[in-house]
């Protein structure tokens, strides 16, 4: 351990423990990983830390107190265990990106497939451009451990719209403004890598233009769900005016 979570961040860190413990408990819920095969982190308010979980550890062990506390280069600040074995990938991320909050990664089953073959998902699903804005790009292939997976996480996701890479021959890494929209978006690679591998079974997708792509990524990224403008819905009077 090099160092010690200062007492301003304390209670962040504690509220942070518990948010990434529930959102592991999704992974395996959603179908997203076997055995031990994936991560979640999300950054500490206030401080320049993150909370991620600890290496080869069983999904139901995953309390927020068997939770580990990193800098942001990646160092064991608070906790018992050895953090998980794609620590230094996120905290790269946390270094490059400031605006990203949380950070996943999975090996989940039909993304994979995809990243095995190094081929983008093409953007042929109104779902793909809500969510992700187009294709989900493929990243470079890069070995665990070091910073080499946040350098092609880093290098694929800086100019694109999409919060998923697919990291060639390895897997999906996912990115939120914090933990939930992390777990969100590897939810939604799955689901649109394992539609589209099923439709080119039967046939060949069809494009969707480039303005209707843009056009999609909007109304899903400023209207859909509960905004502030939107949460009531019109009156029935200004509905008919
Ligand atoms: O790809 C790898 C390691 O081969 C990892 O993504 C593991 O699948 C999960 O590792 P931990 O987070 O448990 O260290």
């Amino acid at each position: 351990m090099t160092g010690q979570v200062p007492a301003h961040a304390r209670d962040a860190v504690a509220r942070t423990r518990e948010v990434v413990a529930l959102l592991h408990a999704e992974l395996p819920r959603w179908g997203l990983v076997v055995w031990t095969a994936g991560n979640v982190s999300q950054r500490v308010p206030g401080a320049d830390l993150f909370v991620i979980k600890p290496s080869g550890v069983t999904y139901d062990e995953l309390t927020p107190d068997a939770m580990v506390v990193c800098d942001l280069d990646g160092n064991l600040v608070d906790g018992t265990r050895a953090p998980s074995s794609d620590t230094a990938a996120h905290a790269y991320v946390y270094r490059h990106m400031p605006e990203v909050g949380g950070v996943v990664h999975t090996h989940s089953t039909y993304a994979t497939a995809w990243a095995a073959r190094a081929e983008p998902v093409p953007c042929v699903l109104t779902m793909m451009a809500d969510e992700f804005g187009g294709d989900i790009p493929i990243g470079p292939f890069a070995l665990i451990g070091d910073d080499s997976i946040g350098r092609g996480i880093v290098e694929t996701l800086r100019d694109s719209r999409s919060p998923a890479v697919l990291m060639r021959n390895h897997g999906p890494f996912t990115i939120g403004r914090d933990a939930k929209a992390a777990v969100k978006a590897a939810v939604m690679v799955e689901e649109v890598a394992r539609t589209v591998h099923i439709a080119r079974q039967l046939g060949d997708p069809l494009p969707i233009a480039r303005d209707q792509i843009d056009s999609l990524y909007a109304r899903y990224q400023n209207v859909y769900g509960q905004s502030e403008t939107n949460a009531a819905g019109p009156t029935p009077e200004e509905k008919h005016a």
